[in-house]
């Protein structure tokens, strides 16, 4: 199965396809949260409803003053008193004002809790299919516009749950409740007074069409300057060594600018409905002012009624005003979840395998024939056959760019080959899990990454549970020990984010120590002692010496006084093996490395 290295990018999947609609689709990915959505939405509905019932009693007290004896509550209630009456409709005000403010409560907690609860489920699984996702697609797409899309398109999303979703019930409901009391009262002024509602639904639809692409606009340029923002603070040293801080202000200023023009574009759109929306109102509003008052005079409409219309034509489309803003969530909304499921549509293109590895791990490594390239570029690796036997330290060299870490990224599967194997103790490291194969190896990286931590839970990554005295030994066997303890707080003395405030050579010995801490079977090392001084080199070639005799080794080094005892080395040139063998074999076959080895040490071949 030919398998390519890296390089997925997927932008064009970060639209999900037009005919799946996000929200829908989300709908369906979180089926645990229905229940709670079906108890907001009920929540919702009775305090709606409770919300209504003042008014009715507004135009039942009024019928109580206008009409006495013969008033719609007298008659229900059995009540002659008018006083009575008054007092029952207080009595029942204050229970309906109870059970709304109670509802009101109920509801935004289940409706605040769903949104937090969606938000925080779809960060931790977006983050996590994104840490699943190979090493060649984060190295190709910006970490900012991943972190974008983590951080703010989850939070706008979050936004339209919390807000705009409760808002378009509301909306709803209340043109049912109150289109129930119109229609109840006078089918005509139900006419009148809905008249502006198809209006403000078929605007909707057209402005949500333009607005559409404009958030998807928006949110791509929110995607970019996040990128830009967090590229050039990763690079700062860069900026000011090279006095590019006016032009890398000018770029952000150019990017911030395109967000800015981006969110305009939407705003003044979603912004221009609302006029629209007022002037539906205004119409419904007078029809029913002016009607309703004239139906009352001709004695066609009571009084009570009338004013409970023209409390309810307030209620009905004041709240008609939102649907603008309700809209703007709403697309704001989709845009974001259209690109937080992109995210998760990105396939895993290097996925673990099932089988393990029996126990112990031999540690043999072997490349049979293997391929390699990035993306769709042309191959870095060409047919490479190489075996490292359990328990030996083999070392690869070449001259840069020849392909040594592209190796490497092959063993650990960071990358799988184009053709070809990679074997761990005879299995092809597609079929075997995690655990089994990177659980089996320590790995030091040439860009060593320090989390924010002390020193000791730095060393201790690779393996939580250590115990503080095989911290201690991991960081001996580094030859780490004398600068850890000359720190004043020891191994508790916090690094940053990058270990900023270790050299090189201090970080490069502390991620020594990580993966000898894991006692691996297979240890591999890009570069790990290159800035290291001659002196520390000697020291950890020392201890290695120590770790590796339990273990197989994969070594990459310039420095070939670093990998002159390996069991073998191998040269390549170009993406080939061009010879291999011992330091002395080679020095004595007078080819590439024996050149190599003049060139570093001066001295004459045959020494
Ligand atoms: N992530 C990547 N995407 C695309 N091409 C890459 C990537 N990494 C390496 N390459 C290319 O693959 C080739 C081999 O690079 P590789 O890093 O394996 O060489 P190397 O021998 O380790 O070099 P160095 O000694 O400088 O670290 C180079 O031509 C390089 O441009």
């Amino acid at each position: 199965m030919p398998v390519r290295i890296g390089r997925h990018l997927r932008c064009t999947l970060v639209r999900t396809r037009e005919a799946d609609h996000p929200l829908r689709a989300l709908w369906r990915r979180y089926d645990a949260y229905r229940g709670r959505f079906v108890a907001a939405v009920a929540m919702s509905t009775l305090n709606k409803v409770a919300d209504v019932v003042p008014e009715l009693l507004i135009g039942a007290a009024v019928d109580v003053v206008v009409r006495g004896d013969n008033s719609f509550v007298g008659e229900v209630l059995g009540v002659d008193s008018r006083f009575a009456q008054l007092g029952w409709l207080a009595v029942i005000n204050v229970v309906v004002w109870v059970v709304e403010s109670l509802s009101q409560y109920v509801a935004d907690v289940l409706w605040r809790g769903l949104a937090q609860g969606v938000e925080h489920d779809l960060r931790v699984e977006a983050y996590d299919h994104v840490q699943h996702l190979d090493l060649g697609w984060h190295e190709t797409r910006p970490a900012g516009s991943t972190l974008a899309t983590l951080n703010d398109d989850v939070n706008q999303l979050e936004r339209f749950l919390d807000v705009g979703a409760p808002a378009i019930l509301q909306t709803t409901l209340n043109v049912l409740l109150v289109g129930g009391v119109f229609a109840a009262a006078s089918g005509q002024l139900l006419v009148l007074a809905f008249l502006p509602i198809p209006l403000i639904v078929v605007g909707s639809l057209v402005f949500q069409r333009r607005l559409e692409p404009l958030y998807a606009r928006v949110r791509t340029a929110v995607a970019d300057l996040s990128g830009t923002l967090s590229a050039n603070l990763s690079g700062i040293a860069t900026i000011k060594a090279f006095t590019a801080e006016d032009r890398e202000r000018d770029r952000v200023s150019a990017v911030s600018q395109a967000y800015r023009e981006a969110n305009t574009a939407a705003i003044r759109s979603s912004a221009a409905f609302v006029p629209l929306v007022r002037m539906a109102i205004l119409g419904g509003f007078t029809c029913t002012l002016l009607l309703g008052g004239w139906a009352t005079l001709r004695g066609e409409l009571e009084v009570g009624l009338y004013s409970v219309l023209v409390f309810m034509t307030q209620r009905l489309l004041w709240p008609l005003t939102d649907v603008a803003e309700v809209l703007d969530l709403y697309q704001r909304g989709r845009a974001s979840a259209s690109r937080i499921l992109g995210l998760l549509e990105i396939p895993v293109t290097v996925p673990a395998g099932t089988a393990t590895l029996a126990r112990p791990v031999r540690g043999r490594i072997e490349l049979r024939d293997v391929r390699a390239g990035y993306g769709d570029g042309p191959d870095v690796l060409h047919g490479l056959d190489l075996v490292v036997p359990a328990g030996e330290t083999h070392a690869i060299v070449g001259a840069t760019g020849s392909g040594k870490s592209s190796l490497l990224r092959l063993v650990l599967r960071f990358d799988d080959p184009r053709s070809g194997q990679v074997l761990f103790d005879g299995e092809d490291v597609r079929s075997l899990d995690w655990d089994s194969l990177r659980g089996s190896m320590g790995y030091v990286a040439q860009d060593v990454f320090m989390f924010a931590g002390s020193i000791a839970d730095n060393i201790a990554y690779g393996r939580p549970g250590a115990t503080r005295e095989q911290v201690r030994a991991a960081a001996e066997a580094a030859a780490a020990l004398d600068f850890i303890e000359a720190l004043p707080d020891g191994l508790d003395t916090w690094v940053g984010e990058r270990g900023v405030t270790l050299s090189g050579g201090q970080r490069q010995r502390l991620a020594l120590a990580r993966a000898l801490l894991r006692d691996p079977a297979v240890l591999v090392l890009d570069e790990a002692t290159s800035a290291v001084d001659n002196e520390t080199e000697a020291a950890i070639q020392r201890s290695l010496k120590q770790a590796t005799a339990r273990c197989s080794a994969i070594v990459v080094a310039h420095r070939l006084s670093t990998v002159r005892h390996a069991h073998r080395i191998w040269v390549l040139d170009a993406g080939r093996i061009v010879e291999s063998g011992t330091h002395d074999e080679l020095v004595a076959r007078d080819g590439a490395y024996a050149a190599l080895w003049r060139v570093q040490t001066g001295e004459p071949v045959g020494r």
